[in-house]
């Protein structure tokens, strides 16, 4: 590709513009020979300091944010005031084509569940539709295991481009608020965006819980063109900001959920594995049975559904299509019952609210006790700790403090924050042992609910991955064969 035709996103110069480039890199251990290098700063490292070692590397230029580079290149430097925005903006220019319809979900939980939930709907209309997020690509002949919620953008839109080479037309993706502030989604050209929830979350990265919110806005006002539909979810204590920043932005706000008039949800019941609902759309009332347990899972299949009617999608089909769905790997799976019927589910809970909703979700269909296996992650946001302790004691029964990648802190410290707020809860660290305690707790009428690491199949030890699923440890806890 000519540089020229970057013309509106960098600042060329004559020697500049007639530059070839044959890639883009934000990492200077990936340069190939000719491509354009953006110097990141970073969270750990900057990348103005890599900006030698990529010309090297054979590097044609270097984009860089003003007065950033030491060095003295023999390469044209460019330099802009957003470099992560340029890149994400010239990845999309280089790599180019995305499928026709891309939409965006954002919200502290629910993301992966709503990417999904879209993308069934759309499979479900017979549409060619992919989903990406936190448990990896999914669209036809796909179902890979990703590393981020959302790609950094030269991943992304070269995965993107290929997605529609193979004839991807639907796509729905997570939103992070790494991504979004790391501008990593900025040059996908979305069709409409999706608000669930926000609650306590990456305090490690974000000063203040505004700052979270504002950084999740940025979808609403930077990325989205006016007018394009938002779809809100209006039971949630941010719904109100959320829908006024997305009509400050411009948007087409369409509220969805019991407060909701784009797709009200006006009865709900609730039973073991599946919940009946009645949905009013454009006056007429439609009746759900959705195959999924947790009353969260019905704002996110309407937030799913919202989004798929407000591109295109005729709203009975979108919403027919809710009865099919399947839940993403590890959202309150049931993975198995013991012999007595007390059931166990994995979770992917692993902040305040996802926690709280999750135990409050299976308190109606539990005749006995509800037992929760749960830890908290090392180097992530340490205040969650003694909060999540807080919510284990108050909606648990019986609770186990486990550990939950522990990654380079010592895992005794983060379960003894968890448990100075529930002190009455048992502590085995070993998190296979305190999995297979648990489920010997079980009596008749219990459920148990393994919280944390939902899809992942690893546990970070003092920065070592070993091979771990709660899936397999449930299994086998129950006496089933897993090898
Ligand atoms: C804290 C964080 O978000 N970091 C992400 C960020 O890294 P960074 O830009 O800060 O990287 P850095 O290591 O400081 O380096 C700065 C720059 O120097 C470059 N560099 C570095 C070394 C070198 O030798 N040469 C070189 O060029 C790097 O490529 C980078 O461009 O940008 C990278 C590329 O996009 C990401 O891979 C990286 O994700 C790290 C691995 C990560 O763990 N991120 C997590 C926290 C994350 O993003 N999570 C969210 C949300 C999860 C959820 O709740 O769902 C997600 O979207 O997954
Ligand atoms: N709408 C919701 N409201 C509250 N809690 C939810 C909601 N949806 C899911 N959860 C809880 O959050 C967990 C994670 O769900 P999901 O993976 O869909 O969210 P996410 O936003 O993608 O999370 P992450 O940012 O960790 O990837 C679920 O296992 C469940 O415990
Ligand atoms: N994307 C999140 C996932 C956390 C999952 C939980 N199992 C933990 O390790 O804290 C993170 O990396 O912070
Ligand atoms: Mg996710």
């Amino acid at each position: 590709m000519k540089l020229r035709e970057l013309a509106d996103i960098l600042p060329l110069d004559a020697r500049s513009e007639g530059l070839t480039i044959s890639g883009i890199a934000a990492d200077s251990r990936k340069v190939a020979k000719g491509d354009l290098f953006f110097a990141l700063a970073g969270v750990k490292a900057d990348g103005a300091q890599f900006a030698r070692d990529a010309t090297q590397r054979g590097a044609a230029a270097v984009v860089a944010a003003a007065g950033a580079l030491r060095d003295v290149l023999d390469v044209p430097v460019l330099e802009v005031d957003d470099p992560r925005r340029a890149l994400a903006l010239a990845a999309a220019r280089f790599h180019a084509g995305q499928p026709a319809t891309m939409v965006a979900v954002t919200g502290t939980s629910g993301k992966t569940s709503v990417a999904s939930f879209t993308r069934q709907i759309w499979e479900q209309a017979g549409l060619k539709a992919a989903s990406i997020g936190t448990t990896g690509v999914v669209a036809p002949g796909r179902d890979e295991y990703g590393e981020l919620t959302t790609p950094d953008p030269v991943s992304l839109h070269k995965l993107l481009s290929a997605l529609c080479a193979e004839g991807v037309t639907h796509g729905a993706m997570e939103a992070s608020s790494h991504g979004l502030s790391q501008r990593r989604l900025d040059g996908v050209r979305l069709a409409a965006a999706g608000f669930t929830n926000l609650g306590r979350d990456h305090m490690d990265y974000h000063p203040t819980v505004e700052h979270y919110h504002r950084t999740k806005m940025r979808l609403f006002d930077t990325l989205m063109e006016k007018n394009a539909p938002a779809i809100i979810f209006a039971d949630d204590v941010w719904s109100e900001p959320t829908i006024k920043a997305a009509r400050d932005a411009g948007l087409q706000v369409l509220t969805v959920g019991r407060k909701g008039d784009f797709l009200a949800l006006k009865r709900v019941e609730h039973e073991r594995h599946r919940q009946r609902a009645e949905v009013q759309h454009a006056g007429e009332i439609h009746e759900i049975e959705l195959p999924l347990a947790g009353d969260f899972q019905i704002a996110n299949a309407l937030v799913a559904a919202g989004m798929a009617i407000a591109t295109g999608l005729d709203a009975s089909t979108a919403l027919k299509a809710l009865e099919h769905l399947k839940g993403a790997s590890g959202r309150l799976e049931l993975v198995g019952t013991a012999a007595n019927g007390a059931q166990v589910y994995v979770d992917y809970a692993h902040k305040p609210e996802a926690l709280e909703n999750v135990l409050k979700s299976v308190r109606p269909f539990t005749t006995g006790r509800v037992v929760v296996v749960f830890g908290c992650g090392g180097d992530r946001d340490a205040g969650k700790r003694p909060i999540m302790g807080e919510i284990a004691g108050r909606l648990a029964d019986i609770a186990i403090v486990t550990d939950d990648n522990p990654r380079s802190e010592d895992p005794a410290t983060i379960r003894a924050a968890i448990m100075e707020a529930i002190p009455q809860a048992r502590e085995i660290g070993d998190r296979r042992e305190a999995i297979n305690t648990a489920v010997g707790l079980l009596e008749e009428g219990d459920t148990l609910i393994v919280a944390g690491k939902g899809h992942e199949v690893g546990q970070e030890i003092a920065g070592q991955k070993h091979h771990f699923s709660d899936h397999e440890e449930v299994r086998r806890a129950l006496g089933e064969n897993v090898d």
